[in-house]
């Protein structure tokens, strides 16, 4: 265990002596600690565990343990390769089923193994550095994103107050962050007073890994339950909303941590400009909109268990969706690495 120190920079999935290294966001604020992953199977368990989150982070994740279940393949005929390949990919598909990255990176790392050669060895040095690019690129990304939201976010006030929802920075992403990104980018313009986090029931990303951000990097922040965010829009505290996302359809309907559809609805009441930050690689051209996303449902015990005391008796039934959807007319803009963009202009990005 690596005890926790100064992060300016923090990569949650990182390539290093011949595995994956994944910080263990479960342990996180209180222990900073690091998993290795060395077979394609405990890298899905660690996605559907939620030791690696985030839309971006999962896709890449998924990349790396495409790769990892490639290395272990033993045939040297393509054919064979390819077919015991594609129940690797089968495998990680059924992970996790709303954040887009996930298939999306699965595809990617397809791809080269259809169209990258005749030789297995070398096939499997190409998924390799595939995974690597998708991280890098992914990196890239969200650096772009933080640009791009920096000019989309209101010229007044100077110093603005942004509040976020569960974790869209770079414990969710290759690095830097999305809706995190933007702030991070605000902050270096010093276009930022204070970053509102909402802690995020039921897996408190927000308190616990938004918040761990935002120490790290020296933003000021100030953690709020999540059913006070109609009360610090009433007292207009908040400047502008900027949250992630998680999949978005071709109409800009955007699936997001559960509790995001709440915000966009409140920030609309109050005339408060709301954008999600996400990479054009978390947009799914295939779906018209958002009634075709499909929401993770999860273990009741994230809701009546949140730490080691069970809150509630027994006898409750729960319903536990880890994401809504916020329809694309309570979008102001949608912040990806070519601009900030209009919900309805989106289908114009379409590859
Ligand atoms: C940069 S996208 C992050 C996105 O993913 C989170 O969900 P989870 O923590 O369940 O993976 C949340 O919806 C964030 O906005």
């Amino acid at each position: 265990m690596t005890q926790s120190t100064n992060f300016v920079d923090v990569y949650p999935v990182q390539w290093r002596d011949d595995q994956v290294i994944l910080i263990d966001q479960t342990r996180l604020p209180l222990e900073y600690t690091e998993v290795a992953i060395a077979d394609y199977e405990a890298m899905g368990h660690a996605i559907k565990s939620m030791v690696v989150r985030g839309a971006p982070a999962i896709g890449v994740a998924a990349a790396y343990g495409m790769y990892l279940g490639a290395r272990r393949i033993q045939t040297t005929e393509l054919r064979e390769f390819v077919a015991q390949l594609e129940f690797v990919a089968d495998q990680l598909r059924q992970t996790r089923p709303t954040a887009v990255n996930l298939f999306w990176a699965i595809d990617q790392m397809l791809n080269v193994a259809y169209h990258s050669g005749e030789n297995v060895e070398q096939v499997k040095a190409n998924l390799l550095s595939q995974a690597q690019q998708i991280q890098l690129d992914d990196l890239r990304t969200c650096q772009a994103i933080g640009a791009a939201g920096l000019e989309a976010l209101p010229r007044e006030p100077q110093q603005l107050t942004i509040l976020t929802h569960c974790n869209a920075g770079a414990l969710a992403t290759a690095g830097y962050g999305t809706a995190i990104g933007v702030i991070r980018a605000a902050w270096s313009a010093g276009r930022l007073a204070r970053v509102y986090a909402d802690e995020t029931r039921p897996r408190l990303q927000g308190a616990k890994l938004t918040v761990w951000e935002c120490v790290q990097a020296g933003i000021p922040v100030t953690l709020i339950t999540d059913n006070m965010a109609a009360h610090c829009m009433q007292q207009q505290r908040i400047d502008a909303v900027v949250v992630g996302a998680d999949r978005i359809a071709r109409n800009g309907d955007t699936a997001n941590k559960i509790g995001t559809y709440g915000l966009a609805v409140l920030a609309k009441m109050h005339a408060i400009p709301f954008f999600v930050a996400a990479p054009l690689s978390t947009v799914d051209f295939a779906l018209d909109d958002g009634s075709q996303i499909p929401i993770e449902e999860r273990d009741p015990v994230e809701i009546y268990q949140p730490g080691s005391i069970r809150i509630t008796p027994e006898g409750a039934e729960f319903y536990n969706p880890a994401f809504d959807v916020t329809p694309a007319s309570l979008i102001t803009a949608i912040i990806t690495e070519q601009g900030a963009i209009a919900p309805g202009q989106l289908a114009d990005l379409e590859a």
